[in-house]
Parts: C-alpha cells; structure tokens; sequence
C-alpha cells in the first residue's frame, strides 16, 4: 500500500562547506563562522524540528581527499570535503536543544571498532532518548585508511564481508544487556542483575570482540540503522541491515530504475519490497523561477574545477585529472564508490555522460538532482517525484546554509503540509517512531 505521507532529511556536513562547493564563499553563508559556534548548529536543528523533518543526516569524510594530482593540495585550497570535523558531538548538541528531531550519524565500519562505534552511537542515542541513526559506510577512501594506519584497504566486495561481521558484533552488543537487566534497585543496593547479560564473546575472520556492552540499553533497543552502497553487493547489505537506504541518482528515470532495482532485490532475498528509500534532492529557490535559475547560476560559478575534481576523484578513486574531459565515464570500474559512479554515469537518454557532464552535477550538489524554482513549482516537484518512484521520502541537500533549509521549512515545508504530504506535527518522540510508523 502506498505510503500517505513523506519523510524528509536534512543533509549536513560538519565542515567549512555544505555538499555546494565553495559555499563558504557566498556572502549570504554562516557556516564557516558556525563552524565554532553552538548557537549556529541549535539554530538549525530547532528550525528542522519546526519544521517537523525526520531527521539530520551528517555525512561524513573522515579523511581528506588527496587522488587528485595525487595530492591534498587541491582539497585543502578549496575546502572541497576539508576540514573533516566530527559529526558526533554536534548531535549531542542539536539534540540539546530540541526534543523531538531525530539524527543520521554517518561512521565508517573502517575506521573503528565495533565495540567503540556501539560505544558512541548508543551513548548519543540514550542521551536524546531514542533520536539517533546510524549510517553505515564501510570506508571507501584510501586517505580514511592511510590515515587510521591500516595496512591496506580491502577490497570493494571484500570491504561489505568485513562490515556483515562488524554488525553482527554490534547486534550481539546491542542484545547483551535487556532493559530488565537494569535494577537500579537503590533499597537492595543493586544496579544490575548480572545475570541477565549476556557477555560477547566473537571470534570472525576478521574482527573479535570479548567484552559485555559498555552502555545501558537505549529507549529504542538499537539506533535505527541507514546504509548507502548502491552496488549489487551494497545493496545487499543495505536490505540485510538498514532500516532506511539512502539513494543518489541524477534524474527521475534513475530514481525508477533503483526502485525496481532495490525491490527486486528485496524479494530475492525474501524480505518484503517495500523498502523504505530515501533519495537526494536539491531545491534552489526563488521568488521567480528567473531569479532562482540565477542563484543556481551564480553558486555553479564560483566554483573552480580544480575543486570539483578533488573531491569527485577521490569518491571515484581515480585521478581525473588524467582522462579527456570528453571521455565517457561508462566504461570505468572503481574500489572506491560503485554507486555513486554508476548514477554519475547515468544519463535519462541513453547519451553519454562525460566528464565535463559529471563535472557539472557535482558541483553543487554531488549528483543529487536540483529543483530550481518558486517555492510552488519546487513542492510541486518533490510531490510528482515522490509519486513517480514510490520512494518513502528525501534527503535535503542545501547549498547554502542556514538560508537555504530555512526557506525550505518556511517556504516548501507548509506546501507539502497544506497537500496532506507531509506532517504537521510529530506522532512520536523518537527517530524509529518518525521514520518507521508502526
Ligand atoms: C546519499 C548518500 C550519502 C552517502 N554518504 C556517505 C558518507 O557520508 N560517507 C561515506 O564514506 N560514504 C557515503 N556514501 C557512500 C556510500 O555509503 C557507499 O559507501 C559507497 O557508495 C560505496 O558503496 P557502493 O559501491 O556499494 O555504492 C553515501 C552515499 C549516498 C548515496
């Protein structure tokens, strides 16, 4: 049965930038300066929360791209994905100043223990009472393992095998210790009953952890679980263990296509079709649709193409830098990211995309398609998108911020609502509640 009403997350990254290169150089831009500033961060999350959007999603890179001319340099001039700051404490602080607005928390299954990433996660996810996600990256980039002093980064497939039994440590953690374990019992003097937990004791070919789970169980037992790998293998691993999949693809007839894809996929591994999808979108507003095809214009600008490269080089694994910018990106394989290659490479007719073409998509806003527009014709679009794919909702992407995610609530948010699309209040308190309605 068709979903009545969408979900919507707002994409953030805690950086100089938001997914809009150079965003930091527009005048009408906070965020660098609220890059140390609380008040910026609260700021945005209670207007989300007005808003009544599901959640914040923070994407994360942990390390700084350096494929291009082999090099962190470019990276480093533009601010393209630098600096890396940690998307962890900023929930603690959003959540602070909210009740009710859930969070997406991207960390990579690479870059830490599961021990450690339950640790964190759930510790975020007691603290603001069931509001926190988890989205599962498995560490595509070589400057992440360099960085952290792994040997080597294992290969793409091989990448998911490793992260199916960092999971199931995760679960088995999660499962250690049932809410009634807790006595808290301060007449008999008892904390807990140890005899209800269940200590891990996990040996796999790759990872091992020995230990009972270091926090207390949250309200929602587990941290509702995103994923993101669009590859046959990612897939796979988003229909074993997401709650929620995260999707990019440029144009509506991608949008389809991974639709039909994912539940086809779902049904082969028996499990139900509906899967919850959420896809990228990125609405550029203005009062007249001239005006806001200007403000696309003067954002794309800005941006050089050196700064560009950097970052798609380093999702892509490639220095390219080296290819004919006529080339067609079709015929190229990566370790790195196999979805967000495959969308970039996709076109809705069939024609080529080269990379001039994926240059231009990625710009502003990584693939993710732009609705630019009066607020009218950009609701208008988010609503026949939503019908056309039967997708469960969308991740927001800003350009830049927080001007743009407050026209968004103030200007599309209330349009949807007056459709019936979307909520107008929370029927719950946490993030499972908001994104997965029993
Ligand atoms: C919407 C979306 C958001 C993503 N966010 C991140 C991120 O924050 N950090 C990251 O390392 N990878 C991110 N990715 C990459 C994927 O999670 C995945 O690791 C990557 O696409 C490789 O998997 P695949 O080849 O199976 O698609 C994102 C992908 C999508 C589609």
């Amino acid at each position: 049965m068709a979903a009545t009403q969408m979900h919507l997350m707002q994409m953030l990254i805690h950086s100089a930038g938001t997914h809009t290169l150079m965003s930091w150089a527009d005048p009408a831009d906070l965020q660098l300066a609220g890059l140390r500033d609380f008040a910026y961060w609260q700021d945005l999350a209670r207007t989300l929360e007005r808003g009544c959007f599901d959640a914040v999603f923070f994407a994360d890179s942990p390390a700084t791209h350096g494929v291009y001319q082999d090099s962190v340099v470019p990276s480093m001039t533009y601010g393209a994905s630098w600096p890396n700051h940690d998307p962890m404490p900023l929930v603690a602080i959003m959540a602070a100043a909210t009740t009710k607005l859930g969070f997406g928390v991207t960390l990579s299954t690479s870059g830490t223990t599961p021990y450690l990433a339950t640790r964190r996660i759930t510790t975020l996810d007691y603290l603001s009472r069931g509001r926190v996600g988890w989205n599962i990256v498995t560490g595509f980039s070589a400057a992440e393992h360099r960085a952290n002093g792994l040997a080597t980064q294992l290969a793409h497939d091989e990448r998911y095998d490793w992260a199916d039994e960092f999971m199931e440590i995760c679960y088995r953690l999660w499962d250690s210790v049932p809410p009634a374990a807790i006595l808290a019992d301060a007449a008999a003097g008892r904390f807990a009953d140890p005899a209800q937990i269940t200590p891990v004791d996990y040996e796999g070919r790759y990872l091992r952890c020995k230990a009972v789970a270091p926090v207390l169980p949250a309200p929602s037992g587990r941290p509702v679980l995103f994923q993101a790998g669009s590859s046959g293998r990612g897939m796979q691993f988003a229909l074993k263990h997401a709650e929620v999949v995260f999707a990019i693809q440029p144009h509506v007839a991608g949008m389809k296509k991974t639709m039909a894809q994912i539940r086809a996929a779902a049904r082969e591994a028996g499990q139900p079709e509906d899967v919850r999808l959420l896809f990228g979108l990125q609405p550029i507003l203005g009062g007249t649709e001239e005006e806001a095809r200007r403000r696309a214009d003067e954002l794309l600008e800005r941006i050089p193409l050196d700064a560009i490269l950097a970052r798609l080089s380093g999702v892509l694994g490639t220095d390219l830098g080296r290819l004919d910018p006529d080339a067609a990106l079709g015929e190229m394989d990566t370790q790195a990211s196999r979805g967000l290659l495959a969308a970039t490479a996709s076109s809705e007719d069939g024609r080529a995309v080269t990379l001039r073409d994926a240059a231009r998509r990625w710009a502003l806003s990584v693939a993710i398609p732009q609705l630019i527009g009066t607020p009218e014709q950009v609701a208008n679009r988010i609503e026949a998108i939503w019908r056309e794919t039967g997708c469960a909702g969308f991740n927001i992407s800003p350009t830049t911020s927080p001007d743009s995610v407050r026209d968004m609530v103030d200007q599309v948010v209330p349009l949807l609502q007056r459709k019936g699309v979307f909520r107008r209040e929370y029927a719950g308190d946490t993030l499972r509640d908001h994104l997965t309605p029993r």
